[in-house]
């Protein structure tokens, strides 16, 4: 059998602008064992991508903080003190850099996110007094809840399906990955991954994006047919 895996999304199944590879269509639906997709995105991105991959919805969105197993969503992390912050922020002169509709944020549930080119330094003095955190996965920078992580959020799915987190294998390429990468069997950092998930990883790889996670796939895909 295949192991499951816990796939993170942006830098890891998509381009270096976000786009998702093609390839995942090929190869995630096809794959013998739960896949689950653990995003800093809001719910909505995940849910859809399960949905149009055909893949069950079984999900981790906004790092953490929204949870989907077996039909049932679970929260955590403080919504309304990332807004206070983010108002904060914005009264100090910050802009999120979002446009009317923010479709990054409007349906975010648990956490809120700046563009990158926010002011960093003064989002950060904001969400310190806030008691709340900044991570820059490199796609967005996240105003969240310390505590509230994707392996967090693994472990709690894996109370409602029969695996443990350590039966997973999992890929991804930023901060945000890192609480997955340290619960899970067997962990890897695609090239373009930060510092702090290479560090964290078990194995970095050679190969970037998409490429570097279909060249874990398929040595799975190897080791068991061996
Ligand atoms: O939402 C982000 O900032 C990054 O999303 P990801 O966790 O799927 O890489
Ligand atoms: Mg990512």
């Amino acid at each position: 059998m295949v192991p499951p895996l816990v796939l993170d999304i942006d830098g890891t199944l998509t381009d270096a602008q976000g786009r998702l590879d093609p390839r995942a269509f090929e190869v995630l639906p096809t794959w013998d064992a739960p896949v689950i997709l653990a995003t800093g995105k809001a719910f909505p991105y995940p849910v859809s991508l399960c949905h149009y991959l055909g893949l069950p919805q079984t999900v981790i969105a906004e790092n953490g903080g929204v949870v989907l197993a077996d039909g049932e969503v679970t929260f955590t992390g403080d919504r309304e003190a990332a807004q206070a912050a983010a108002d904060e922020f914005v009264a100090r002169g910050g802009d999120l850099g979002w446009d009317a509709a923010d479709t990054a944020n409007r349906w975010r549930e648990t956490e809120l996110i700046a563009r990158l080119d926010a002011d960093e330094a003064l989002l950060r003095e904001v969400a310190d007094e806030f008691d709340l955190e900044v991570i820059d996965t490199g796609f967005a920078y996240h105003i969240k809840t310390p505590g509230v992580e994707k392996g967090v959020g693994l472990e709690r799915i894996c109370e409602t399906i029969d695996y443990d987190p350590a039966d997973f294998v999992a890929v991804g390429d930023s901060v945000n990955d890192a609480s997955t990468f340290a619960v899970v069997g067997r962990s890897f950092a695609v090239a373009n991954a930060d510092d702090v998930a290479k560090d964290a990883a078990d194995t970095v790889l050679e190969q970037s994006y998409m490429d570097g996670t279909l060249s874990v796939l398929e040595s799975l895909r190897e080791e068991d047919a061996a």
